[in-house]
């Protein structure tokens, strides 16, 4: 948890200011018993009114006092543990969109956002608290202990049995919520889990007439939740009623000590009701203490957590020349696209997804991947722009290795449109900037007349400034690929990879984006993957896959003589038209 606390450095000054407040706080409390003992021992006992005033005004000023530092140091405990818990937030972010997509699957996105959230939300809770009691604990608990015992050495004597009761009570207590701290944290993860599947998959949940399904999913996770939160603070709650036993016994005991020694002549009125209160204030400071120890395990199950994440290192990282700097950056035009000998295997599997893929792209050509499901060929695409790094072979740019190259520089050559069009809530203008953030309006118009998004587009009160739902949920599957498609164009790019992104659009759209596109990518360097062998019969190159290797490779004649798969693949398709 400690190494966490680095992001509390900017705070420096707030929290030395308030450590300073909290010890002229803690010091006004432990100097007002002492004075009401003067008050009573030379002013009530000896009926000296004056004195009873003048010290009673003293009382007022050194409390109020006491109680300006305690809100200055409210002020600034909660201004440098919020600021600490946004810090840590953005630290967590920015590091985590460092990720590539392996360090992504390893930790899943619900337990990332519990990490930034509700973990974070525990250590400033801790934060918080800890500013507040690391001085005045110790300082009320060994400022309590010196004044009681210059009152009355012997009467401390109850705090020596007292106070090893105590320990051992916090001791306990830790060890068993510790482990039930850490439950609470992962199954929070859980049910995150769960509630993101039931609310992003709400449509295939509902038409599958799975909601009393997720409903019961739901309520396990909730339940488990529920009861391990409930043994926690059964522990907890088992807490505070033993420390107020053990404190009221405590004063019982000095009380009866202490009058004991008031009748021996050894203390008088005013210092047991003095010594009452300074062992009030040293238990308080130890269950201060106590309450600290036990929220500390769950900060530290939190910190755990955290730290886990940011001291996961991507495996993808740009290349460092020798004297430290990135690469420079290459020419925006690509000549060639090469893949030797390429295998690769996503982390955990046994067998590698793709081996040995070779073949070399240049512009103007279109090369089309073809291939059964879980061929391989969005995990071919995928390697491009570096979202996985390879196991094998190397894939060249020019001649240059995509892992010696920046990775925005590698990127910024590449138009990706994926096999599942993702829109992020917005105009749809600000959708398609994600492609090139300085497109001007008619770029972008530009892009979404290729795209055959113009029309609807228009159609939109607003026009390119109309808001577009979260994860576009209000266009349809074959909108959002066209808004897809016109977010790679504007880019430009040297490379465009079509990951299936035509398979939403019907024939005659499908056939008029293609005639529009053809211009467009006249120059570039096309990577195309699709169901249909219509769409890729005129293609330069025909890749076709299966089980992760190339089992033929060439235009659609050559392949319809020499290669098999290919053969069935085409014969599939059309026994299904004519059948349809
Ligand atoms: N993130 C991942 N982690 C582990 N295995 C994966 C991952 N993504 C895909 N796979 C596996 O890799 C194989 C190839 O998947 P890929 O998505 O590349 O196939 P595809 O040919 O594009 O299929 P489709 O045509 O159905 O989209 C599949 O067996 C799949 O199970």
């Amino acid at each position: 948890m400690l190494k966490l606390y680095r992001f509390l450095h900017p705070y420096r000054a707030s929290v030395s200011l308030l450590l300073v407040l909290l010890f002229l706080q803690a010091l006004s409390e432990l100097y007002l018993p002492t004075l009401m003992a003067d008050i009573v021992n030379w002013g009530i006992v000896t009926g000296d009114s004056g004195y009873i005033l003048k010290l009673g005004g003293l009382m007022l000023i050194v409390a109020a006092v006491g109680g300006i530092c305690s809100i200055g140091a409210s002020y600034l405990s909660a201004k440098a543990s919020s600021g600490f818990s946004r810090d840590l937030r953005s630290g967590l972010f920015t590091h985590v969109e460092r990720f590539s997509l392996q360090e992504f699957n390893r930790f899943g996105a619900a337990s990332l956002i519990t990490r930034t959230t509700n973990d974070i939300n525990q250590l400033q809770q801790v934060l918080t608290v800890t500013m507040r009691m690391m001085i005045s604990a110790p300082l009320m608990c060994a400022g309590g202990i010196i004044m009681a015992v210059s009152r009355d050495a012997r009467l401390s004597l109850v705090f020596a049995a007292v106070v090893p009761i105590l320990a051992a009570i916090i001791f306990i207590m830790a060890r068993k919520g510790m482990p039930l701290f850490k439950a609470i944290q992962v199954k929070l993860d859980k049910l995150n889990q769960v509630l993101r599947e039931s609310l992003m998959g709400i449509r295939v949940i509902r038409s599958f007439d799975r909601v009393d399904h997720q409903k019961a999913r739901f309520h396990e996770a909730n339940d488990d939740l529920t009861n391990t939160a409930i043994r926690v603070n059964r522990i907890m709650a088992a807490l505070m009623p033993i420390m107020m036993l053990l404190l009221n016994f405590s004063i019982i005991a000095i009380v009866w000590f202490g009058s004991l020694r008031i009748e021996s002549g050894h203390l008088q009125v005013g210092d047991l009701m003095a010594f009452i209160q300074y062992g009030m204030q040293i238990l308080f400071s130890l269950m201060m203490a106590a309450f600290l120890f036990v929220m500390i395990p769950r900060a530290s199950a939190s910190a755990a957590r955290i730290n886990e994440v940011l001291d996961t290192v991507s495996t993808i990282v740009d290349p460092v020349t020798i004297d430290g700097t990135n690469p420079p950056l290459t020419s925006p035009a690509v000549e060639t696209l090469e893949f030797r000998n390429v295998t690769f295997s996503y982390p955990g599997a046994e067998q590698p997804v793709l081996s040995d893929i070779s073949f070399t792209a240049r512009p103007g050509e279109i090369t089309a991947i073809i291939g059964g499901t879980g061929s391989g060929k969005s995990t071919l695409l995928s390697l491009i722009p570096r979202l996985y790094d390879i196991d094998g072979g190397s894939i060249l740019l020019d001649g240059v290795d995509v892992r010696q190259m920046a990775q925005q520089d590698l990127r910024a050559k590449i138009g990706y449109v994926s096999q599942k069009a993702l829109l992020f809530s917005g105009a749809i203008a600000e959708n398609i900037r994600c492609g090139k953030s300085d497109a001007s309006d008619d770029d972008i118009l530009r892009a979404l007349a290729i795209a055959q998004a113009g029309e609807f587009i228009a159609e939109r009160a607003g026009g390119l400034d109309s808001p577009i739902a979260q994860g576009g949920a209000d266009l349809s599957g074959g909108q959002k690929q066209r808004l897809s498609i016109a977010r790679a164009l504007v880019r430009k790019p040297a490379i465009y990879l079509f990951d299936d992104s035509f398979s939403a659009l019907d024939y005659k759209t499908d056939a008029n984006l293609r005639a529009a596109l053809k211009p467009e990518i006249a120059n570039a360097i096309v990577l195309l993957v699709a169901q249909r062998v219509s769409t890729i019969m005129d293609a330069t190159r025909i890749i076709v896959l299966d089980q992760g290797r190339i089992a033929g490779i060439g235009d659609h004649k050559q392949l319809m003589q020499s290669c098999d798969v290919y053969r069935e693949i085409v014969a599939s398709q059309l026994s299904e038209e004519d059948a349809a």
